[in-house]
């Protein structure tokens, strides 16, 4: 279809001009064939005619033999009639032939054939009168029908053709002048181009009624089309101005053709007066586009602020493809660009922070990890992605610190605390934790960041300080810090349960001794030892610690008075079997004094304090012993306490008195001595026993001013008496422990001895056996400190210590008094007796004397002469009585001392 014209008019005219050709050279044939018919019918019917004539003209000559006139008729014939050729054949005779002259025919040989065989020679049998003379032959001339026919056709395929050459003209304009109206399409077409928006195809008056209704639509289409495209464009230009970003179109040349209202407002400049001008005029780059970095561009604003602004473009392209321009977006993200540098700093040093940072989306699920966590927890960042962080757990926080924390960060608060996390390798992570919250437009949570400090190191340095702080590095049970703030909880949760709580107060009886005896190495071993048995009598809830020396403390929630009798009960019976201590066995025992929460006190320095009480109760009442406190007890206490005040004042006011106590020497019955014992006439209560106030002035340290008055008084009273004459009269005095162990005691005496001008062997100091076992070096060097000074020292009370033979040998002791206890039953106890024995028989080896204490018979005074005891004292021989009775009976008694005795 190439050779197809291009335009609908010529390809409508061609196709026209071809058909009507067509048509016309059919017409033309059918004419030459129906004219050529009607030649031929023509001259037939014309031969037909003339040959009859010819033949009778013929036929006249040929009667007569008249040839010439035979060829005159046939000259006649071919130069009259359409025949070119006449011939008459004698039947005997020669042919007479006529012949026009030949000539060429004009019309194209078909035609000429055609014509020639459908004119056949005309043939007639000349016969006159029956006879035939011969026959005549007419040939048509077809030259000349041939050419009739060609010049008939071709006038007629002329005159045709110039008709149709007319015709065609004329079609050719109609069309044309329809066709046009398309032509304005284009026209509108371009003025649409132009920007006529208002613009219309128009339409010819004749225009076919195709073409008109097409164009009219297409004017309806077209206007719709218009009206959209306004619509559009207006859009566009309110969207355009209304956006934030910076818009503005470019020509090829980059000269600006277009700005909105927000590249208005960016650059500071009206869209008119930027029209036309260059992009870079008004857009001045510093360090070209990229500068800024990526789509960024830095540039200088007109009012020579430097702005950072963010480019995009994009290339218009004309309806050919071609690039007509370009597009070219902006925003000012002067501000972002900070922000943004700012977030990348502090990205950075969230990457490389030495603290641990996990973010969590509003619904606690991990969106963020730095490297730090990752090293510190062992979780990569893909391992805890989309988690909540209840992975880290340890379950060793109380969930009441979880609680605290999601109310906290909930509210939007800050959260700070100390964590137990658990790494990925399942060792503990404490962590001091921050969580800050971030908070959308309405204050609801978004965003939580936790950052967290490793503080095992120092928690495990605090747990190191608190273990020492709060635990007893010898038994590793809690010290007595620990202990009492226990205690404060284990009370205040008692009372908020509204349930008993036991306070227990145990200590070891002889523990001192080993520890002096053995070696503290060995005493320590033991308190742990202690401790432990103490633990393994203990129920899981119960709390022990050693809150002093040789002193535990217990603590027996929820227990009944029975169970803690168990427990108090099976804690001392399981010092019954010996402690094996670096080789030792060692039998020692605990006594243990309870209170009760909240009958004995309602804090915990009460409850302790009537445990001591009950404990200090336990001891008096001997070794093995549990004590439950009582009223009485407190009661008893105080007693103890009011008369320690009035002790004071008796010292003070002089209201102490000597008794004395003659000492007698078993073989003679004379008084050979004195105790001097304590007295004390209360103003109100009367006399007070020494059993009862020595040992509150022991525990009041009293018994130190009050021990050096009674040293003092016996030594005026010695000095007295030799005055007196009575002369040889050696009197102990009873020196406690405490007193002993008091800074300077051998000056003292030595001081007051020679104060009193007395021989310091007239002085004997009686000191209890227990004394020795505490400190025997320091022991040792007082005695021996003592003994220079020319004092004797006995053993009292002896026999209920422990005392070895080897053990004495130690001290510089004289004289050892055998306790009452074993004079007591001594008529009657075998063992006792025994006892006494070997006291006697020891203190021989040892070179001592031996004063048995509590002689009540006559009976046990001879059987410890019998023994070879050699002095005795007791109600016997006389109960201790003032210096007057003691000067009555020491002369009655230098009179006759046989006869006391056997009295
Ligand atoms: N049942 C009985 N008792 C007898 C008999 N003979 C003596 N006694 C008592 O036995 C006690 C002997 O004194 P002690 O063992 O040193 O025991 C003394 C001594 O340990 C202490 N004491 C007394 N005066 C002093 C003192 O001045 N200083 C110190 N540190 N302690 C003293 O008080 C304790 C008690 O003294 P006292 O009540 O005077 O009791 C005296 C005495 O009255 C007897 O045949 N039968």
């Amino acid at each position: 279809m190439r050779f197809l014209p291009r335009s609908l008019l010529n390809r409508v005219f061609l196709l026209f001009a071809c058909i009507s050709g067509i048509l016309m050279m059919g017409s033309m044939v059918m004419f030459l064939h129906g004219q050529m018919t009607r030649e031929i019918d023509d001259a037939n019917d014309t031969g037909t005619m003339v040959i009859e004539i010819v033949a009778q003209a013929v036929a006249d000559a040929a009667v007569v033999n008249d040839l010439d006139s035979i060829k005159r008729t046939l000259d006649a014939a071919v130069n009259r009639t359409p025949f070119g050729s006449a011939r008459y054949i004698e039947v005997h005779g020669a042919p007479v032939v006529s012949r026009a002259p030949l000539r060429e025919s004009d019309a194209p040989r078909i035609i000429q054939e055609m014509v020639k065989e459908r004119l056949p020679d005309f043939n007639r049998v000349i016969e006159v009168g029956g006879r035939d003379y011969g026959v005549l032959r007419l040939g048509f001339l077809s030259e000349s029908v041939s050419d009739y026919l060609w010049w008939t056709f071709v006038r007629t395929a002329l005159f045709g053709m110039l008709a149709m050459a007319a015709g065609l003209l004329v079609v050719r304009w109609l069309l044309a002048r329809w066709l046009s109206n398309l032509g304005h399409l284009q026209y509108f077409v371009d003025q649409i181009q132009a920007g006529r928006l208002d613009a219309k195809a128009s339409v010819s008056t004749d225009a076919p009624v195709e073409i008109r209704r097409t164009l009219e639509q297409f004017n309806s289409v077209a206007a719709r089309f218009v009206s959209t495209l306004q619509h559009e464009k207006q859009r566009a230009e309110v969207t355009l101005h209304s956006i934030a970003d910076g818009v503005m179109t470019l020509d090829p040349e980059r000269r600006i053709v277009y700005a909105n209202v927000a590249a208005e407002r960016i650059l500071g400049q009206p869209a008119g007066s930027m029209q036309g001008r260059a992009l870079d005029s008004v857009l001045p780059m510093q360090g070209g586009e990229g500068a800024g970095g990526g789509p960024f561009v830095k540039v200088e604003l007109p009012d020579n602020h430097a702005a950072v602004l963010e480019l995009s473009r994009a290339p218009l392209q004309d309806q050919q493809g071609s690039v007509s321009g370009e597009v070219l977006a902006f925003r000012d993200v002067t501000q972002d660009h900070y922000i943004r540098r700012e977030l990348q700093r502090v990205s950075l040093a969230v990457q490389h922070a030495a603290s641990a940072i996990l973010t969590t989306d509003a619904a606690g699920r991990i969106d963020y990890v730095n490297p730090t966590f990752t090293a510190m927890t062992g979780y990569a960042f893909e391992e805890v992605c989309g988690k909540t962080p209840a992975f880290l757990k340890s379950r060793k926080v109380k969930p009441a610190v979880y609680v605290e924390l999601w109310a906290a960060v909930r509210a939007g608060r800050i959260w700070r605390g100390e964590l137990v996390n658990r790494c990925k390798d399942g060792s503990e992570l404490w962590c001091g934790l921050t969580i800050s919250v971030v908070l959308d437009h309405e204050g609801r949570p978004v965003q939580f960041v936790s950052v967290m400090e490793n503080t095992t190191e120092r928690k495990k340095a605090e747990q190191t300080i608190h273990r020492l702080a709060y635990f007893d590095s010898l038994t590793t049970l809690p010290n007595r810090r620990m202990f009492m703030e226990h205690a404060e909880e284990s009370v205040a949760t008692a009372s908020r349960r509204e349930h008993p709580l036991f306070v227990g107060y145990l200590d070891l009886d002889g523990f001192k001794h080993v520890n002096d005896s053995l070696g503290h190495h060995i005493g320590d071993s033991l308190l742990a030892a202690v401790g432990q048995r103490i633990t393994g009598c203990l129920r899981s809830g119960d709390f022990l610690g050693r809150i002093g020396g040789d002193e535990f403390a217990l603590l027996l929630p929820d227990a009944s008075v029975e169970t803690a009798r168990r427990i108090g009960h099976s804690i001392i019976e399981t010092f019954d079997r010996p402690f094996l201590i670096g080789g030792h066995d060692i039998q020692i025992s605990t006594s243990i004094g309870v209170s009760l929460f909240p009958a004995d006190g309602l804090d915990v320095a009460n409850l302790l304090r009537r445990a001591d009480m009950a404990l200090y109760k336990a001891k008096e009442m001997g070794k093995r012993q549990l004590v439950l406190f009582s009223e009485d007890i407190e009661t008893d206490k105080l007693e103890r306490s009011q008369l320690e005040l009035a002790l004071h004042a008796a010292l003070a006011r002089k209201e102490l008195r000597v008794h004395y106590q003659p000492k007698i020497e078993l073989g003679s019955g004379r008084i050979v001595g004195a105790e001097a014992l304590m007295r004390w006439n209360h103003p109100d209560k009367g006399p007070i026993g020494p059993d009862r106030f020595i040992p509150i002035a022991e525990e009041s340290r009293l018994i130190i001013p009050m021990g050096r008055w009674i040293i003092d008084e016996t030594c005026r009273q010695i000095r007295e008496w030799s005055d007196a004459g009575m002369r040889g009269i050696k009197v102990a005095v009873n020196i406690s422990a405490v007193q002993f162990r008091s800074p300077d005691l051998a000056g003292d005496i030595e001081r007051i001895v020679a104060s009193h001008g007395i021989s310091p062997d007239q002085l004997e100091l009686e000191v209890t056996e227990s004394v020795l076992m505490e400190d025997p070096a320091g022991v040792a060097a007082i005695m021996a400190r003592l003994r220079l000074i020319g004092l004797t020292i006995a053993i009292d009370d002896f026999g209920t210590g422990y005392s070895s033979l080897a053990y004495l040998k130690t001290f510089p002791v004289s004289v050892l008094k055998i306790d009452r206890t074993f004079v007591r039953d001594l008529e009657t106890d075998t063992n006792d007796k025994g006892i006494a024995e070997a006291i006697v028989s020891m203190a021989a080896v040892l070179g001592m004397r031996v004063v048995a204490e509590g002689v009540e018979t006559a009976a046990q005074a001879g059987i410890l002469q019998a023994m070879g005891c050699g002095l005795a004292q007791g109600y016997f021989f006389g109960k201790p009585m003032d210096k007057t009775l003691f000067e009555d009976h020491w002369r009655d008694r230098q009179a006759d001392g046989a006869l006391a005795i056997a009295g």
